[in-house]
């Protein structure tokens, strides 16, 4: 057995949480904002756990009720916590490089949101990621028009380059349709379940039945550096628009309404009663998509082939470009023993590792000034340099 680990304590200056080991194994760091304190707890292996006191004059604080929306993290070694602006940094000791930057949002216009629908104070987590994916692609349309056939051909062609984000839906599965391929095809009370426990990006009642994009389903997408695609409806689209997730909206629209019946009726999936529910649905939604301002891109698909050409336009795929070969990410590697400090909008990480005969020191210089999206899903935007790294006996020269 080893010994237990022993937290080293971060430095407490910027608003930087000091961690401390409770007992072995379970760490904290306080962080105040304005005249609240965030308790980020966790003990190795389990969820994070968020504890939020209201401070009285003497400091001394009651604990409120807090929601937590979004997937926590799974605590470590010890984690340092840097307040920003409206959410806190954390970062994990010694995890995994892509799981060791976590945002706590405790003010951003989500959490701001949230608080109002739900009544009580409210945090949510995102993980943090370095670098920036492609905005995802949302495609509505009404049903039959074609959405379907142009994303396949799309991933058909660019099979590294996009990824479809799969709903949930309550419908029943079509003859061809693989469960977790096509869509998540769940029970209505399990899928409402996961809606109120924030699980979902959006989600909407289309043609009788529940909808919905989870924030995995997004993520899941992006993490394996491909570009998102969703079908999804518009009052799908909308909801997304008002979301953190920044995104091209492009509308599909039908040369005829005769034409979109004669492609529903053929395609010989729904019900008659299904087809006229559809069709009723049709007019509305193609009004919407034509005049609500959700949309950035109007597409005709009259000619298959057509269409086809002025979608990959839009998405910058003109004619025979090679798809850039997306860069490996970049990862950074938190070792046990790093002090934390904040300038402005840059995270100082500094540590030592020790190898045969001396021992080096590391600074890393995590630049937070252009955050995207954020909790529910992932805060981008992330970047990170490696500003000096020097040896032990080193004498002069170095950055510092
Ligand atoms: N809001 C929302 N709409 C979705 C989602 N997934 C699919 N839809 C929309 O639901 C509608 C019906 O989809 P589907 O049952 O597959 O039928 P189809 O459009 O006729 O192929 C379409 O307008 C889809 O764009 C989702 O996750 N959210
Ligand atoms: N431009 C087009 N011209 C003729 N048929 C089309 C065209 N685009 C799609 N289709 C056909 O119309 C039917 C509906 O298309 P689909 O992609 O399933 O629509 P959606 O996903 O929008 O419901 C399919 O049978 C498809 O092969």
């Amino acid at each position: 057995m080893g010994e237990a680990p022993t937290f080293i304590l971060q430095e407490l200056q910027n608003g930087i949480g000091n961690g401390f080991e409770l007992k072995s194994g379970t760490f904290e760091t306080d962080t105040i904002v304005g005249d609240k304190k965030y308790i980020i707890g966790g003990t190795n292996g389990e969820t994070f756990s968020v504890k939020d006191q209201i401070l009285d004059n003497n400091g001394l604080g009651a604990c409120v009720d807090l929601i937590e929306l979004g997937t926590k993290p799974i605590s470590c070694n010890g984690h340092s916590a840097v307040l920003l602006k409206d959410r806190i940094l954390i970062l994990k000791e010694t995890a995994k490089p892509d799981d060791c930057i976590w945002f706590l949002e405790v003010d951003t216009p989500y959490v701001r949101q949230q608080k109002k629908i739900l009544g009580t104070d409210v945090v949510a987590w995102s993980k943090g990621v370095i670098g920036n994916s492609e905005k995802p692609v949302v495609i509505s349309g009404p049903s039959g028009v074609g959405k379907g056939t142009l994303i396949s051909m799309l991933m058909k062609e660019f099979p590294s380059m996009f990824g479809f984000s799969v709903s949930h839906t309550t419908r029943a599965a079509r003859g061809m349709e693989k469960d977790g391929v096509h869509y998540h095809f769940t029970e209505k009370n399990v899928m409402e379940k996961e809606i109120k426990d924030g699980k979902f990006l959006e989600f909407a009642s289309v043609h009788g039945n529940l909808y919905g994009t989870s924030v995995e389903a997004v993520e899941l997408v992006s993490d394996a550096g491909k570009r998102c695609i969703l079908d999804i409806d518009v009052q799908g689209a909308r909801s997304v628009r008002a979301s953190s997730l920044e995104a091209m909206f492009i509308f599909i629209c039908p040369p005829s309404m005769e034409e979109l019946e004669k492609r529903l009726r053929d395609r010989g999936t729904e019900t008659e009663e299904q087809v006229l529910k559809r069709l009723r649905n049709a007019q509305a939604e193609i009004e919407q998509g034509r005049s609500s301002g959700i949309f950035d891109h109007i597409l005709y698909n009259d000619k298959l082939e057509e269409c086809y050409e002025n979608l990959k336009k839009l998405l910058g795929l003109d004619e025979c470009i090679t798809p850039p070969k997306s860069s490996p990410p970049k990862e950074i590697n938190l070792p046990r023993d790093h002090s934390v400090s904040k300038i402005d909008d840059k995270i100082i990480i500094s540590s030592i590792s020790s190898g045969l005969e001396k021992e080096s020191k590391n600074l890393i210089m995590l630049d937070v000034s252009s955050l995207k999206g954020g909790a529910p899903g992932r805060t981008r935007g992330l970047d990170f340099q490696v500003i000096g790294s020097f040896s032990d006996g080193f004498n002069g020269n170095g950055p510092f």
